[in-house]
C-alpha cells in the first residue's frame, strides 16, 4: 500500500498527466538523477536499510506462527529457541531492530530528496527567470508555475516514497510466495490461481469509480467557479437584474454534479459487494481449506496463522503496484517536463552576483540602425521597419504615435529583451553585441505604464535599483523624486509594507516610487513609458519634477501618450506602423501642417478642451 508522504511535498493539485515507460523515457529520468549523486552513500544505505526493513518484517509472521505453534509445545524451527518466552522475547528484540532501521531509512530518504530537490527547484528557478522574454511570451505562467510546485513535488514524492515502496512491496511479494511455498504448496496453488485476478479486478474497478468521482469533483469545481464569478461581478449581475440567470446556471451544474456522483454511488456499492463477498470469501475458503489440513494433521495451527499473514501480505503487495506504477508513470512525465525547462537555452546571466557588476560603461549614446524586427512568436507581422534614428548622451528624445505602432517595442529593444531580425543598436557608437547583456541592462532604466510593486516594503522595493544601496542613498532618492513626504506620512514610513497584500498606493504615488527606483539605479540610459491614465493635477505637477529630476544628465528615450509632456524634448519621433514618418522638434513638427504629429497634437488639444 502506497504509504503517506514523508516530506514537504505538498499534494500535487491537478492530476499530473502519466507518461509512457520506455527506454528514452528512462534515459531521461537518468539525466535527473545526477542531482541525487552528491547524496549517492545516504541514498544507497537508505536502500539497503529499506532492503532489510523489509526482510526483518517478513520473518514477523514465522515468528508469530512459531510462538502459536509453541504454546501446543511445537517447535518446527531448530534455530528458533525452544521456549514460548524466549520466542517472544525474539520478536520484541526483532521489532526493536526493525524501528532504529526504520527511523534511519525515513530520515536519509527524506534528507536526500529534500536536498537534491531544493538544488532541482533552484536550477529550474534560475532557468525559469534568465530564459529570453519570448519564452514568456508563449508559456501561461500558471503552467510554468506547476512545473516547480506540482511536478517538482511528484519527483520529491516518487524519490522518497514510490521507489522505496516498489522495492519493499517487491521485496515483500516475492519474499511471502516464498514463505507460503515453504508452508504449504497446496495451500499457495490455492490461493496463487485466484489472487491475482481478484486483485486485478479490485484495481481496475476501484479505478474506474476514482475516474467517476473526478468527473464529480470537476463539475463542482465548475460549480464553484460559477460562485466565484458571479460574486467577483455582483455589480453586473444586480445591474442587469440577472440574479435569477445565475442562479438556474448554478442549479444546472449541481443537478449534474448530483448526476454523476449517483451513479457513482452504484459502482460503489458493487465495489463493497465485490470486496466484502469475493476478497473476504477468498480468505474464508483459504481458512475452510486450511482447517481441514489442520484437522487432517498435514498443517500445525501456528502454520495456518502463518499462512493467513503471508497471503494478506502477498495480496496488499500485489495491489499496490498498480498504483505505484501509475505514480512512476506520473513522475517521469514531470521529469520529462522538468528537464524540458532545464534544457531551454537561457540568457547569458550569471547566478553568481559579483559577476554582474558593470564591466564596460556606457556614456549614453543610443543608435538604432536599420532595425527590422517582427516578434518570434508573430513572425509575419512585422512590427519595426527600418527604423534608424539616433539619441546623443544627455538627450532626450520622445517617441510618439498610435497604439501599436511599435512604441513599447522600441524599449523592448534597447533592454535587450528581444533581438532585431536585422540592422543593429548601438551604444557609444558600438553594437549592442559587444557588451554583456548585464551590462547594457545595468545601465539603462525603465519606469513602466504599469508599476510592480513587490510584496514588502517600500524602503525594499525602492532598494530594488540598487540592491545593497544604504538606507541614507534610499531616502535621498526618494526625495528627489518627490516621495519621501507621502512616504514619511504613513506610520510605519519606509517599512509599510506594499505589494498585493499591503497598503495600496495612488497609480502616482507608485510612479514617484518607481522613479525613486530608477534614480538609485543612476542608469545611463533612462526609458520612460508614460501611463496612459491621467493622474489629477496636483499629482501629475509632483510626478512631473520627479521625471525632470531623474532625467537630468541622462539619455532619456520617452514613450508620450501625452503630447504637452514633450515639448522641450530634444527631437520627436512620430512612428505609424513601424515606419518613423516625421521627426524633429516639437517647432518643426508643428509648423507640418500635414504631418500626423500636428493631427495629433490638435486631436488632444481638443479634447484637453472639451
Ligand atoms: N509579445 C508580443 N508578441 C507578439 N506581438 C506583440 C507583442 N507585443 C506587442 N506585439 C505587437 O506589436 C505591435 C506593436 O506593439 P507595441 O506594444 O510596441 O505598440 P505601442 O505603440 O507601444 O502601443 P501602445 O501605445 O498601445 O502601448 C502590435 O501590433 C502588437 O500587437
Amino acid at each position: 500500500m502506497a504509504r503517506g508522504r514523508l516530506n514537504s511535498g505538498s499534494k500535487a493539485e491537478a492530476e499530473l498527466p502519466k507518461a509512457k515507460i520506455n527506454r528514452s523515457s528512462l534515459r531521461n529520468v537518468a539525466k535527473l538523477l545526477t542531482y541525487l549523486k552528491p547524496y549517492r552513500w545516504k541514498f544507497i544505505a537508505g536502500m539497503i536499510f529499506l532492503f532489510i526493513s523489509s526482510l526483518v518484517g517478513l520473518a514477523f509472521p514465522t515468528i508469530l506462527g512459531s510462538l502459536i505453534n509453541a504454546s501446543q509445545n511445537k517447535f518446527d524451527y531448530p534455530f528458533l529457541p525452544h521456549s514460548i518466552n524466549a520466542i517472544g522475547l525474539a520478536g520484541i528484540a526483532l521489532l526493536f531492530v526493525q524501528a532504529i532501521i526504520s527511523f534511519f531509512r525515513v530520515l536519509w530518504f527524506v534528507q536526500v530528496s529534500e536536498k537534491s530537490l531544493a538544488d532541482i527547484r533552484r536550477d529550474t528557478y534560475f532557468k525559469l527567470v534568465t530564459l529570453p522574454m519570448n519564452f514568456f511570451a508563449n508559456h501561461r505562467v500558471g503552467e510554468l508555475n506547476s512545473r516547480i510546485s506540482a511536478d517538482l513535488s511528484q519527483i520529491q514524492d516518487t524519490l522518497t516514497t514510490t521507489i522505496a515502496e516498489i522495492v519493499r512491496q517487491g521485496v515483500i511479494l516475492i519474499g511471502s510466495v516464498i514463505f507460503l511455498a515453504i508452508v504449504s504448496p497446496k495451500l499457495t496453488l490455492a490461493i496463487l490461481a485466484i489472487l491475482p485476478f481478484l486483485v486485478a479486478f479490485a484495481v481496475v474497478f476501484g479505478r474506474f469509480i476514482r475516474k467517476t468521482s473526478r468527473q464529480a469533483q470537476d463539475k463542482l469545481g465548475e460549480s464553484n467557479t460559477i460562485v466565484e464569478e458571479t460574486l467577483q461581478g455582483i455589480a453586473n449581475v444586480k445591474a442587469f437584474v440577472n440574479e435569477s440567470h445565475e442562479a438556474s446556471r448554478y442549479d444546472k451544474v449541481l443537478r449534474q454534479v448530483v448526476n454523476i456522483a449517483v451513479k457513482g454511488a452504484k459502482f460503489r456499492g458493487i465495489f463493497a459487494s465485490f470486496i466484502v463477498f469475493f476478497l473476504f470469501g477468498t480468505f474464508v475458503a483459504v481458512i475452510w481449506y486450511g482447517s481441514i489440513l489442520v484437522h487432517d494433521h498435514q498443517l500445525l495451527f501456528g502454520g495456518l496463522t502463518k499462512f493467513i499473514m503471508y497471503s494478506i501480505f502477498a495480496g496488499a503487495a500485489m495491489g499496490s503496484f498498480p498504483d505505484l506504477y501509475a505514480n512512476l508513470q506520473k513522475a517521469i512525465g514531470a521529469s520529462e517536463r522538468v528537464l524540458e525547462l532545464l534544457g531551454e537555452q537561457g540568457e547569458a546571466i550569471s547566478i553568481v552576483e559579483s559577476d554582474n557588476h558593470i564591466k564596460q560603461t556606457i556614456t549614453g549614446d543610443i543608435a538604432f540602425d536599420n532595425i527590422v524586427f517582427a516578434y518570434p512568436s508573430r513572425p509575419e507581422l512585422t512590427v519595426l521597419k527600418s527604423i534608424s534614428f539616433n539619441a546623443d548622451a544627455g538627450q532626450r528624445v520622445a517617441i510618439v504615435g498610435p497604439s501599436g505602432s511599435g512604441k513599447s517595442t522600441l524599449a523592448s529593444l534597447i533592454l535587450q529583451f528581444y533581438h532585431p531580425q536585422s540592422g543593429s543598436i548601438l551604444f557609444d557608437g558600438k553594437p549592442a553585441g559587444n557588451y554583456s547583456l548585464t551590462d547594457i541592462r545595468n545601465q539603462v532604466a525603465i519606469v513602466p505604464q504599469d508599476v510592480l510593486l513587490f510584496g514588502g516594503t517600500i524602503l525594499e522595493n525602492i532598494a530594488y535599483g540598487r540592491l545593497g544601496a544604504s538606507e541614507e542613498d534610499i531616502i535621498q532618492a526618494a526625495k528627489r523624486a518627490n516621495a519621501h513626504l507621502f512616504i514619511s506620512s504613513f506610520p510605519e514610513g519606509y517599512e509599510t509594507i506594499v505589494g498585493e497584500r499591503g497598503v495600496k498606493l495612488s497609480g502616482g504615488q507608485r510612479q514617484r516610487i518607481a522613479i525613486a527606483r530608477a534614480l538609485l539605479k543612476n542608469p545611463a540610459i533612462l526609458i520612460l513609458d508614460e501611463a496612459t491614465s491621467s493622474l489629477d493635477s496636483e499629482s501629475e505637477r509632483l510626478v512631473q519634477e520627479a521625471l525632470e529630476e531623474l532625467m537630468k544628465d541622462r539619455t532619456s528615450i520617452i514613450i508620450a501618450h501625452r503630447l504637452s509632456t514633450i515639448r522641450e524634448a530634444d527631437k520627436i519621433i512620430v512612428l505609424e506602423k513601424g515606419h518613423i514618418i516625421e521627426s524633429g522638434s516639437h517647432i518643426e513638427l508643428i509648423g507640418n501642417e500635414q504631418g500626423l504629429y500636428k493631427y495629433l497634437s490638435q486631436l488632444q488639444f481638443e479634447s484637453s478642451q472639451a
